[in-house]
């Protein structure tokens, strides 16, 4: 299989998003995931379904002497429900590889996560892989952070919200820095791990250095982890809309960017 399977499957059922997701997902596997990868980490998102659709796809010879770890109660439903073999990062603290979606990439890899509430789970998988990859459509792709996903999602412990909330709006820059509200629940949105999300927007200028901000936030008390991811991913994979894929990779210390065209 090959680069075209993502374009000619079931084409008219999909929208041109959802095939861009798909052919980004579908690339990233062909081109990561190895017959010898024994232990694999799943993110979270609507792109992974198909990254876990196209992993199915290696066949079962390959799939049953593999583990797969779940990210969130979302990855989790989907490697159950998929018939693949679920463990956790306690059992398996390295990984060979992790692919997870981005709710955006800039030039030089780093990403803002955290759109679904899971960029904790997501950073310690990351960071117990070898190799990090991240899908997304040609959406994500930007210059800079902020671009096109304005808020870095933080996740708080609930009592130490309202002390994050003014350190953000006073010390650190983001005067609109607002708590997530759920959407069909009276009240704020509770991560897998029973926290609280703070979206916070910093101005173009500050989103420059993402390390920076990161690093500041990180430092507040209450702060469990920050929705950006400097210096961790090893490529990102974005589906187009004319069928090719945009891959941004790190190659001897530089992220070069190459262009797979439609077949
Ligand atoms: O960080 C995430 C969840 O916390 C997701 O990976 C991110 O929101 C991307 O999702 P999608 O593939 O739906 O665009």
């Amino acid at each position: 299989m090959d680069h075209s399977d993502a374009i000619s499957a079931t084409p008219s059922k999909l929208s041109p998003i959802e095939q861009a997701k798909r052919l980004a997902a579908y690339t990233a596997v062909d081109e990561h995931i190895r017959p010898n990868h024994k232990v694999i980490g799943i993110g979270s998102g609507s792109t992974v379904p198909y990254v876990v659709e196209r992993i199915v796809q290696q066949g079962e010879e390959l799939n049953k002497n593999r583990v797969f770890i779940p990210t969130g109660f979302q990855s989790k439903e989907l490697i159950v429900s998929s018939n693949l073999s679920l463990g956790d990062v306690d059992q398996f603290p390295t990984i060979d590889v992790t692919i997870d979606g981005a709710d955006e990439v800039d030039r030089d890899l780093n990403c803002i996560k955290g759109g679904g509430a899971c960029h904790l789970r997501e950073k310690v998988l990351a960071e117990a892989a070898e190799t990090f990859i991240l899908v997304a459509d040609y959406r994500k792709n930007a210059e800079y952070l902020g671009t096109n996903f304005p808020g870095i999602p933080i996740e708080v412990v609930p009592f130490a919200y309202a002390k994050v909330l003014q350190n953000l709006h006073h010390a650190l820059g983001s005067p609109n820095a607002t708590l997530r509200m759920a959407k069909a629940k009276a009240g704020p949105v509770v991560s897998d791990n029973g926290n609280f999300i703070i979206d916070a927007p910093f101005p173009p200028e500050t989103m420059k250095d993402p390390y920076k901000v990161m690093t500041r936030i990180k430092m507040l008390t209450g702060v469990v982890e920050v929705g950006l991811f400097c210096h961790m991913a090893q490529a990102a994979y974005f589906g187009n809309q004319d069928g090719s894929v945009t891959i941004k990779e790190q190659t001897d210390g530089l992220v070069v960017e190459r262009t797979v065209l439609p077949p």
